[in-house]
Formats: structure tokens, C-alpha cells, sequence
């Protein structure tokens, strides 16, 4: 979506040059100990006065004119700061955390752009959503200017081969195979930096153990191509100066390097992922971020990483419940009563069902009227289209005032709602019920946005309601993360996902919130909960929760973990480790290693691991080498493009010993279940995977 100006902007630019005074008072020169002391140095501060202008950290004009777009904008002085953090530039790994809407994605990207200008290594750009990656890509097409290749990889899109290729913008699954494929074929040098937004998934039961795997696999790999060079420099001192031997020279060897299976308990070397700038320059450089991760400071070690914080949101968010026709503020006090006439259907209605349906119409109704537009999240993909229906028949909803958008301006439509009607009818791959109501509900300006509508229909949506054609956008949790929209005001129309015994929790409440006033779109905005007054302001006070390692053992409530299983094994897969030291060393770059109390509970893990994995014949010990080796049922597991975590492959393969005993061939039938994709624990095929 494009950063479209509104008669609001220059609200928000003044309350941003409040702050910009403000931050640059507090900065000093001793937080920039790799300030070069010039204007366009690059590192964006000198003499202790910090930089406002991109330019200042980008040396190339077109980039910075790509960035720039059409505005003409500053940094934010927290942007500016976090740029400017020991390192960062040069390469070292940087965390931080910032408010939705707070402008994290411009610092990772610039430093993306930065680093791969420098190096001329690929950016790979994880996001959680296809939908945010759909927009980031379109986002980096337009910032290289065709400079470099955007390489889409997610869903259908794209194959593993990134030669070339500037900027690869993945989902989190096709980042972790990438990853794995880049370890088996020893390329990982030629990725340059990783930034991973939406850091807080890490702690997500079901895609979290993905994303530690990943960065646990680029931290060790970094950490021992340093250790390895630091060693080989000593070594050549050591032989320059005359003297026997490289000990101590920086490269922590951890004893028992040749021992059995066991495992002992030195630290990593630190020295081995500290460093120097030109050490920083080697490394695949990782930058995470997120609105929602309270222990960012944990992460931060884990990673190695400068670490930056800050709450500064430039447009104003308020959170509000509505009860009948009071909407109480986040204090708990009536902030304002809705003043629906008495005629507005079931407002006052003694069913609470049909009221809250009614104040959900009438809170769309005020902001159309108003200009502007709502997201409301639904708890299901029928109750989004049942929403669009409801709203469709019962409101007007009139075009947002705006210019005409490019595409319509181009087919010569005489408005944006013209040009998204004719636009939808024309699309070619779509979900033929979904299609149907679409076409009835986009004329009248509302529209719903799911899992279920394919990807042109759900860019159409989002076009639709960015240029202004559709002002109300009822959709589920997926669009909740990262997507710019131009959203006045957020309605949750329930607060669970899916059924009651999912209720939102303070991460997910935060960043479906955060949709609503966006910088450079919008000055205000509010997020408003319907129901249950208590349990509702009880969510809305409720800090996020800090992240776990999903590494973490089983147990009652979480029977589904695999503990350090499926990461041992895709080291052990790809040959990143073999040796009891490796795997020392690698467990020790893990996040759970970092937010353990102490090391043995990472030892116990670990150990349980490999012993089962060795039980289940994944992987052997052989020797006389006494290394760990994949046998071949590891590597149909946890080789590149393979989705089957142990658990699947050994329930795979006990169907398959099944079957060799017995395979029935008189019809295709026994072929089919066979060969019909395993679901995860909980998961449902949907119709297009029985379809297929
Ligand atoms: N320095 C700036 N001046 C003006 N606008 C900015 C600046 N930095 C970012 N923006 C704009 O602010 C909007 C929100 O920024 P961005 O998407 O980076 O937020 P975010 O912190 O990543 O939010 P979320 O956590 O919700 O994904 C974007 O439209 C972006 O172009």
C-alpha cells in the first residue's frame, strides 16, 4: 500500500518534530563510537548530533530517493538512534522493539538495503503472513527500482535458488527451508543479513520452533566461521612470532571435542561472535523486531545483538469497550455514550447477540460518515462474510473523499469504487462463493478479507479498501500483523479466534489493535472491543507476555513440543555438526540456552534428544571418528524440503512397514491414503489439499 498523504499529515509531522527535539538533546557522542564526524559518512552521526536525514546512512541517492517516495520526511530521532547503536551499520545483530505503527520496518530495511549495497549479498526478509509479504515485496520492488531482483518465496511462489537475487522476502516456513538448503550446500555466506519482523513469534507453539531453529543454525554457523578465522589468525602470529602452538588465541575449544556422547559445560567464547567491525562485516548480520516482546532484552542476548527500545508511537492509539451504548475508556470510566437515534435497529435490544451486531454497525456507520474506515476482525472466515453481508444491507457507505488511484485513473473509471467493482468481476483465479458475495457487498463499499479468498482477491480487497473504494474491511486474525491500511478505528467484533475457549490474548489484542492509526495516514486511532466489560478491560491493560523458547520439553499443556529433537537433527542432517563439541556449541546458541536458568537443564534436553533420535535410527554415532551421522531416515526428515518433523516420520514410516506388509493393489485406493499429506496435530486439510 502506498504511504498516502491526508490533509491530517501535517499533525503528526509536527508531533513528530516535538520528539525529534527532544531525542537529540538526550543523544550523545558516546553512543556512536563508529561515527565517522561527517555529514553523508554514513554512519549517520556526527559530533555527537544525530542525524535525521536517511541520506546520512545511505550513500546512494537512488536508494534514498526510492525510500523516500513522494514525502518529504526525517527519520524519527528513536529511527536515527537505533541506526546509530555501536555496530549496527557495520553489521552487528540488532534487536528492538517499538509500537505498532512505530516505524520499526524503515530501520530493518534500511539497514537491508545498506548491507546489501555493501556486501552485495542477498536480504532475507521473513514475515509471518503471506498477505505482509505480498506488500513488502511490492514495497522492495519499488525502493530497488529494479536495481536488484525481489525474489517472492511463499505459498505457490518460488523455488529455493536465490543466486543473484537482492532482497528474498519469505514467509517463516520457506525462510527455515532456505536456511537449511543454504547449510547443506555451505552457501550461507552469501546471504548478508536476516531481518525477521514479528521477533515474537519465536514464541509461537506452532511456528516458533522454525524461526529458533533458523536463527539458532545462522548464529552457530557465524559464530564458528569466526572462531575458525580467529584461530587461523592466531596460528599465523603464532608461527610469525616463533612460538609453538594457538592456544588461547581467542577460538574457545571446548574439551571433550573427540569424547563420546556426552556433554560438558564451558561457555561459548564470547569473543567468537564480538568482535570487530570487519567481523561484523563477515557475518550474516540478524535484525529482529516487534511491538509485542516484553523480554526483548533476553532475545537481544540470545542474539548476540544491540538491543533498542523505545514507546514512542507517532499517532495516538485509544482503546475503548463498547457496552450497549456507553464506550468506556482503558481508566474503566464512560468515556463517551453512542448517540444512535432510537430508531437504529437493536440497539437497545434486550438480546445481547443482536445489540452488539447493532453497535458494531452503528461504530462502522459513525466512521464512514466521517470520512473514514474500519477493520473489524471476526472471529471465523463465515462470520467476516455473514459481517460484510449484515453491514452491506444496513449502512451506506459512501467512497472515502481521495484522488482517483492510479489503476483507476488508467482504465478511465469515473471513481475508485467503479474501477474495484470492474476490476473484481475481472479477476481470473478466485473462490467462486466468496466471489459471488463480493460482488455484492464491494459495490456498496464494504468487503472481507480471509485465508479462503486467493491471493488476487485478496489484493484486490486491500486495494480496494486502501484507495478508498471499500471503507469497511470485516476479516479475520491474519491481517492483524504488519499491514498498513488506512484504518481509523479497529472493532473486534468478538474477543476469541475462532471459538470461545481461544480467547485473545494481550500479543495478539496488541497488534490487531495496532492496525488502527497508522503514521502517514492517519492521525488518531482507536481499537474498540465489544461485550464483557470486565474481561475486556482486564485485555486491554494486560501487558504482552514474554516469549519462551519452543525447545522447551513437553509437558501437560504443550504435549505437542518436540524439545531439542528437530533442531539436533537438521544440524546433524546438514552436516553443520558432528562432533560432541559442535553440539556443545550449538545448543549454546539457542534461545532456550539463553532464557535457561542454567546450562543443564540445556545438557538434559539435549542429551534426551540425541538418544532418542539415535533409538529411532534418525542419526548414528560413528566410530572411530566418534561423530554424529544422519542415517537416512534423518535426512527424509529433516533434509531440505522435507516438512516432516520426527514425530511425522516415524508415524510415516511405521504406515509404511504397515504396508509392505500388505499393500492392497486391487484399486488406487490404499495408494491414495498413503500418499495423502500427514496433518499436524489439530490441523484440518483444507478443500484445495483434498482437491488436490
Ligand atoms: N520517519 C518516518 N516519518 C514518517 N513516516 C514514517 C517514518 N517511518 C515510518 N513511517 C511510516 O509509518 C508507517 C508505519 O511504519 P511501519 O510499518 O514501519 O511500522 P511498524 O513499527 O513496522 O508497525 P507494525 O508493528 O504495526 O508492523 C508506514 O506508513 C511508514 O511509511
Amino acid at each position: 500500500m502506498s504511504d498516502s498523504d491526508d490533509d491530517e499529515d501535517d499533525d503528526v509531522n509536527a508531533a513528530g518534530a516535538h520528539s525529534i527535539v527532544r531525542a537529540v538533546q538526550r543523544v550523545n557522542a558516546s553512543q556512536a563510537p563508529g561515527s565517522q564526524g561527517a555529514a553523508g559518512s554514513g554512519d549517520g552521526v556526527a559530533s555527537g548530533v544525530l542525524r535525521l536525514e536517511l541520506r546520512d546512512y545511505m550513500e546512494d541517492e537512488e536508494l534514498v530517493a526510492g525510500f523516500m517516495g513522494d514525502g518529504d520526511w526525517q527519520l524519527y530521532p528513536w529511527q536515527a538512534e537505533c541506526l546509530s547503536l555501536e555496530g549496527v551499520l557495520a553489521g552487528r545483530n540488532l534487536v528492538y522493539s517499538a509500537p505498532t505503527s512505530g516505524g520499526k520496518s524503515l530501520v530493518a530495511e534500511a539497514l537491508a538495503v545498506r548491507r546489501l549495497l555493501q556486501t552485495g549479498r542477498t536480504a532475507l526478509v521473513v514475515l509471518p503472513y503471506r498477505a505482509l509479504c505480498e506488500q513488502k515485496v511490492a514495497h522492495f520492488d519499488r525502493v530497488l527500482g529494479g536495481r536488484w531482483p525481489v525474489k517472492e518465496l511463499y505459498g505457490q511462489h518460488g523455488g529455493l535458488d536465490i543466486q543473484g537475487v537482492g532482497v528474498v522476502v519469505c514467509t517463516i516456513e520457506k525462510a527455515h527451508a532456505l536456511v537449511q538448503r543454504m547449510l547443506e550446500d555451505d552457501s550461507l555466506h552469501n546471504l548478508g543479513c536476516v531481518v525477521v519482523d514479528e521477533l515474537h513469534m519465536v514464541g509461537d507453539e506452532h511456528r516458533g520452533n522454525l524461526l529458533e531453529c533458523m536463527l539458532t543454525k545462522i548464529r552457530f554457523k557465524t559464530a564458528k566461521v569466526q572462531e575458525e578465522r580467529a584461530t587461523a589468525a592466531a596460528a599465523a602470529t603464532a608461527s610469525q612470532q616463533g612460538t609453538a602452538g594457538a592456544s588461547g588465541a581467542g577460538a574457545a575449544r571446548s574439551p571433550g571435542s573427540s569424547g563420546g556422547p556426552g556433554l560438558s559445560s564451558p561457555m561459548l567464547s564470547s569473543q567468537a561472535v564480538a568482535g570487530s567491525r570487519s567481523e561484523y562485516e563477515q557475518q550474516v548480520q540478524i535484525i529482529g523486531m516487534s511491538a509485542t516482546l516484553p523480554n526483548v532484552g533476553v532475545v537481544a542476548r540470545w542474539l548476540d545483538a544491540a538491543l533498542y527500545e523505545t514507546d514512542y508511537r507517532p499517532v495516538p492509539l485509544a482503546h475503548y469497550v463498547a457496552v450497549g451504548r456507553e464506550l468506556f475508556g482503558e481508566d474503566g470510566a464512560v468515556a463517551r455514550t453512542l448517540d444512535a437515534p432510537p430508531t437504529w435497529p437493536d440497539m437497545d435490544a434486550r438480546d445481547h447477540e443482536k445489540r452488539a451486531g447493532a453497535v458494531a454497525a452503528w461504530l462502522c456507520h459513525e466512521t464512514v460518515q466521517g470520512g473514514h474506515s474500519v477493520l473489524m476482525f471476526c472471529n471465523s472466515k463465515n462470520g467476516c462474510q455473514n459481517e460484510a453481508r449484515l453491514l452491506a444491507e444496513r449502512l451506506d457507505v459512501p467512497e472515502r473523499p481521495g484522488p482517483l488511484c492510479e489503476e483507476a485513473a488508467r482504465d478511465g473509471a469515473a471513481s475508485n469504487r467503479e474501477w474495484a467493482v470492474a476490476e473484481l468481476r475481472g479477476l481470473s483465479h478466485v473462490n467462486k462463493s466468496a466471489q459471488d458475495l463480493l460482488l455484492q457487498v464491494v459495490p456498496k463499499g464494504v468487503a472481507f478479507h480471509h485465508a479462503d479468498l486467493t491471493s488476487e482477491q485478496r489484493s484486490l480487497v486491500e486495494r480496494a479498501f486502501a484507495c478508498g473504494a471499500v471503507s469497511i474491511l470485516a476479516a479475520t486474525s491474519t491481517l492483524a500483523a504488519g499491514v498498513n491500511l488506512p484504518v481509523r478505528r479497529v472493532v473486534f467484533r468478538q474477543n476469541y479466534i475462532g471459538t470461545k475457549d481461544c480467547p485473545l490474548d494481550a500479543t495478539r489484542y496488541r497488534q490487531m489493535a495496532g492496525r488502527a492509526g497508522r503514521a502517514g495516514i492517519d492521525s488518531q486511532g482507536e481499537a474498540i472491543l465489544l461485550g464483557n466489560l470486565t474481561n475486556n478491560l482486564a485485555l486491554i491493560r494486560e501487558p504482552p507476555a514474554p516469549i519462551h523458547s519452543c525447545l522447551r520439553e513437553p509437558d501437560r499443556d504443550h504435549p505437542g513440543r518436540l524439545g531439542m529433537r528437530r533442531i539436533i537433527l537438521e544440524a546433524v542432517a546438514v552436516n553443520a555438526v558432528s562432533t560432541t563439541a559442535d553440539v556443545e556449541r550449538f545448543v549454546k546458541c539457542t534461545l532456550l540456552n539463553a532464557s535457561s536458568p542454567d546450562f543443564d537443564t540445556v545438557v538434559k534436553s539435549t542429551q534426551a534428544a540425541l538418544q532418542q533420535l539415535f533409538h529411532h535410527r534418525f542419526i548414528t554415532w560413528r566410530k572411530p571418528d566418534n561423530v554424529w551421522e544422519v542415517l537416512p531416515l534423518g535426512r527424509a526428515s529433516a533434509g531440505t524440503g522435507s516438512v516432516l518433523g520426527p514425530d511425522q516420520a516415524l508415524a510415516l514410516k511405521a504406515e509404511l512397514d504397515r504396508a509392505r506388509e500388505g499393500l492392497n493393489l486391487e484399486c488406487d485406493l490404499h495408494l491414495l491414503y498413503l500418499v495423502t499429506p500427514l496433518p499436524g496435530p489439530g490441523d484440518k486439510l483444507t478443500n484445495e489439499q483434498w482437491k488436490t
